[in-house]
């Protein structure tokens, strides 16, 4: 089997997005430590081809999936720890579990999250890199009435509590809309020392959202920086036209989309890279590659992607996905990799 081979690739570690039809065109360039399945139906984590696939319910049946592969230039070893399926090369670690549909979520949440950082703390991957939360009706209701974002956010939360002697610092992350219920979850951390985790000067940082946003506010930093040889890997979260802590543009795609690139471009701009303590001329929304676009309404696609093929480069590979955003009144969400 083959994986997508990218000019662009970052030494040690490096991903690729594309359809699964034209994922096996070009030969294997490294060691497959893990694939995220954006498919057209839910599935269990499982290990295939050596390495852990999660499987997500974000595409139409009809339409093609889009995989995210994430390869190495190291051997990798994987294996199971209870329900979830792992695999790591000595510098990275990539984690993967499913919990069903449940009726409610914190407690079940809780755990899983307290399971897998255990896990990679317990392996020396004490750096979180990034994390895929990928949740199914994620605006509706569970059990007892609660928004099930807001209803994981609790989980999430107690569970960085517990651990925020081995974990004090949050990394980028991704909490999006699935078409099932279930909540997909995806770790991706590192050895020690490579991380640096970035705040935007636009946005309340998401773990100080006020209560208004849920009662325990979302765990996640705006973007995370790996460093590797050469120079290194920015991974930008999900990020939606949110300025402070509200959305702005209520019911305008167009100005949410646009809202969302300055947000992007600002966050990855060299004056917040030096902000930080990240070396480097930093780079701008245009340098966005892997790029995924969350968009909540079908009829809004087609303004998305005239707006984003104006701003991407021809040569980025740009995913999009109809499902729901983690507010009711957010349209868009985008995220991606600048390296
Ligand atoms: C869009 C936002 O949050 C979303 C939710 C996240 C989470 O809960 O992990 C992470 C990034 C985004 O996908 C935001 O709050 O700005």
């Amino acid at each position: 089997m083959s994986y997508p081979q990218r000019g662009d690739r970052t030494p040690g570690l490096w991903s690729a997005l594309a359809s699964k039809a034209g994922a096996s065109a070009e030969s294997a360039s490294g060691n497959l430590l893990g694939r995220i399945s954006y498919a057209g139906e839910p599935a269990e984590p499982v290990l295939a081809d050596g390495a852990p696939r999660l499987t997500a319910h974000m595409a139409a049946k009809n339409l093609a999936t889009t995989e995210e592969v994430w390869q190495t230039d190291r051997p990798v070893r994987s294996g199971t720890a209870g329900e979830a399926v792992f695999a790591e090369d000595g510098e990275h670690l990539f984690y993967a579990v499913r919990l069903g549909p449940q009726p409610t979520y914190r407690e079940r949440v809780r755990d899983l999250y307290e399971n897998a950082l255990e896990f990679t703390w317990s392996r020396g991957y004490t750096d979180l890199v990034r994390i895929w939360n990928l949740i199914g009706e994620i605006t509706g209701r569970n059990a007892e009435g609660v928004e099930i974002y807001r209803d994981f956010c609790t989980g999430r939360a107690e569970a960085f509590a517990a651990l925020a002697d081995r974990f004090p610092r949050l990394s980028a992350a991704t909490g999006i809309g699935t078409l099932s219920p279930g909540i997909d979850l995806c770790f991706l951390s590192a050895k020690p020392g490579r991380t640096t985790h970035l705040e935007n000067p636009r946005q309340t940082p998401a773990y100080q959202y006020p209560s208004e946003y849920g009662p325990r506010s979302p765990s996640f930093a705006r973007a995370t920086f790996l460093r590797d040889q050469n120079a290194g890997s920015l991974f930008v979260s999900g990020t939606a036209s949110i300025l402070g802590a509200d959305t702005a543009h209520v019911d305008d795609i167009a100005g949410q989309t646009l809202e969302t690139l300055r947000n992007i471009d600002v966050l990855v701009g060299s004056e917040n890279l030096g902000r930080h303590g990240v070396r480097g001329d930093g780079y701008t929304v245009r340098d966005l590659d892997q790029v995924k676009v969350y968009v909540r309404d079908s009829a809004h696609i087609s303004t998305v992607r005239n707006i984003c093929s104006l701003v991407f480069s021809p040569g980025s590979e740009i995913a999009y996905f109809n499902v729901d955003v983690c507010r009711p009144d957010l349209l868009v969400e985008i995220e991606g990799v600048c390296r």
